[in-house]
């Protein structure tokens, strides 16, 4: 293994056929050749991403835990990046992981729908309490 490795986006574009093949996610270099037969959604997507940054590619399928340390052993080392070469597709990890964010987002959403309707059934309760006070 070549961990820790560092390459250039020119590097990683000339590792770009079936048998050879590297891809940028997250800014990290992986080699996915030992995979490609394997990856559940077809060699296909990985070819067609081969020996280019696949971080948008990748994140946009939403991948699994699992998938992700799939990617964690193919790791061959950091991307360096320089002057002319494409800009990173995504910035952060989280950022477009978009289904597990809403799905964050939607847990509060909910929570703050039961609890101000929690508020207001006991607003009406006191109220109603107050009335039956005064009849
Ligand atoms: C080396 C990088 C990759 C690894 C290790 C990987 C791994 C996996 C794994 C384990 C699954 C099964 C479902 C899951 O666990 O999430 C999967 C599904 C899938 N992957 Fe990847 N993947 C990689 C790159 C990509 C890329 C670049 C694309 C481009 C679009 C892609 C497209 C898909 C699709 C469409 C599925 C769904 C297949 C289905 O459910 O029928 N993957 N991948």
């Amino acid at each position: 293994m070549s961990e820790g490795k560092v390459y250039t986006y020119a590097d990683v574009a000339s590792h770009s056929g079936k048998k050879d093949l590297f891809m940028v996610i997250h800014d990290k270099v992986y080699d996915a050749t030992a995979f490609v037969d394997e990856h559940p959604g077809g060699e296909e997507v990985l070819l067609d991403v081969g020996g280019q940054d696949a971080t948008e590619a990748f994140e946009d399928v939403g991948h699994s835990d699992e998938a992700r340390e799939i990617l964690d052993g193919l790791l061959k080392g950091d991307l360096k990046r320089v002057e002319g070469d494409p800009k990173p597709k995504v910035s952060a990890p989280t950022s477009s992981s978009s289904a597990t964010a809403t799905d964050g987002g939607m847990g509060l959403g909910l929570y703050a729908v039961v609890l101000v309707g929690a508020v207001a059934a006991f607003g009406v309760y006191k109220y109603m309490q107050s009335q039956e006070g005064n009849a």
